[in-house]
């Protein structure tokens, strides 16, 4: 006679989808979900098993698997477990044992919003199990605080823009309201934003240390005019408005150095019609904004050819992700 471990059968997947962070004109204040057109999932996958073991776990799979510390409790998704328990257990809820699998899809240090994607999959594949197994569930916002607190802990500032559209979807802008955090903003559904990871790192601590930390006031006014016009446009859907802004007078002018054949590859893409090119979050992808697939492809081709540098880069054909973290 078999015996059923009805155990063994608790599990959730989610997946959490790459972002492009600061868009160019939003420092640490909007971010923007991508899927690539092919289908590929860009981005990392959390699942989370009941176990009958008397001990929490996390195995560690995925071609980016080996690039994260060996240890468990140096990964982001153990401190996300240890997050979870205590807020657990702050409103009287018992946390259980749970094996966490996590599939590690995403480059580390890549401006692609790879913590981000394992800090977002972490928390809502817990939210997830909890809510179907144990009838428990944290609300939304929630959630996004606790994201923004593991942000936090791995970079060593707290800035949503990755983790917010990583979550909830779409292009989204962080609001100065605990309440609110980030909203959503309409974005241009018929673009295609290609996103070139030229295969090396760049930490997000080490882009952050070389900028200013004060601004000329000719920068200043840039730096609102770009954001509000791109926001006004946003909402007028004035494609041609909103991208003929997206420049970045924060951070772009001090990180090109970290970033080799950036600037070339920007020119080239602008001077053949891009809409608009940028550093995807700190960088090192570059991402392009187009108007049509064929433009896309040929720009991913070119990109393939002449911004990456080494066998672990990559170029996929994006969309906007609209929906977020997702079960699987
Ligand atoms: N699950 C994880 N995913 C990514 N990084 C992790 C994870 N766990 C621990 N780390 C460590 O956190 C640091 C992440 O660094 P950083 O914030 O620069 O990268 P990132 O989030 O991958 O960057 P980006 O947002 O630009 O994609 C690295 O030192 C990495 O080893
Ligand atoms: N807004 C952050 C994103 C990090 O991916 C930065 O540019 O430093």
């Amino acid at each position: 006679m078999s015996v059923t471990n009805t155990t063994v059968n608790k599990s959730v997947s989610v997946f959490a989808p790459a972002s492009i962070g600061n868009v160019s004109v939003g420092f640490d204040v909007l971010g923007l979900a991508v899927k690539p057109v092919d289908g590929t999932l860009l981005g990392d996958v959390v699942t989370v098993n009941a176990t009958t073991s008397n001990d929490n776990s996390l195995t560690v799979i995925g071609i980016f698997a080996d690039k994260l510390p060996s240890n468990k409790e140096d990964n982001i998704v153990w401190s996300c477990l240890l997050l979870f328990n205590e807020q657990l257990i702050s409103v009287k809820e018992t946390p259980v044992f749970v094996a966490i699998t996590l599939d590690k899809k995403m480059p580390v240090g890549s401006g692609l919003g790879s913590s981000a994607c394992s800090v977002v999959a972490a928390l809502a594949a817990l939210n997830a199990f909890y809510a179907k197994y144990h009838n428990f569930s944290f609300d939304e916002n929630v959630i996004l605080k606790m994201t923004g607190q593991m942000e936090a802990q791995i970079s060593g500032s707290l800035h949503y823009d990755n983790v917010a559209p990583c979550y909830l979807g779409g292009l989204q802008l962080m609001v100065p309201d605990e309440n609110v955090i980030s909203r959503i903003l309409p974005s241009f559904d018929d673009c295609y934003y290609v996103m070139a990871y030229p295969g090396i790192e760049v930490s997000t601590k080490a882009a952050r240390d070389v900028l200013p930390t004060t601004y000329s006031r000719s920068d200043v006014i840039s730096y609102g005019q770009n954001l509000a016009t791109f926001v006004d446009a946003c909402h007028r859907q004035d494609k041609s408005q909103a991208f003929s802004v997206l420049t970045d007078v924060i951070a772009e002018p001090y990180r090109t150095d970290l970033l080799p054949k950036y600037e070339a590859s920007r020119d080239y893409l602008s001077s053949q019609g891009a809409l608009a090119v940028g550093i995807s979050g700190s960088g090192p992808t570059l991402f392009c904004v187009c108007d049509s697939e064929k433009q896309a492809e040929k720009f991913a081709l070119w990109l393939q050819e002449n911004y990456l540098q080494t066998a672990l880069g990559f170029v996929h054909v994006c969309k906007v992700d609209d929906v977020g973290a997702t079960e699987i």
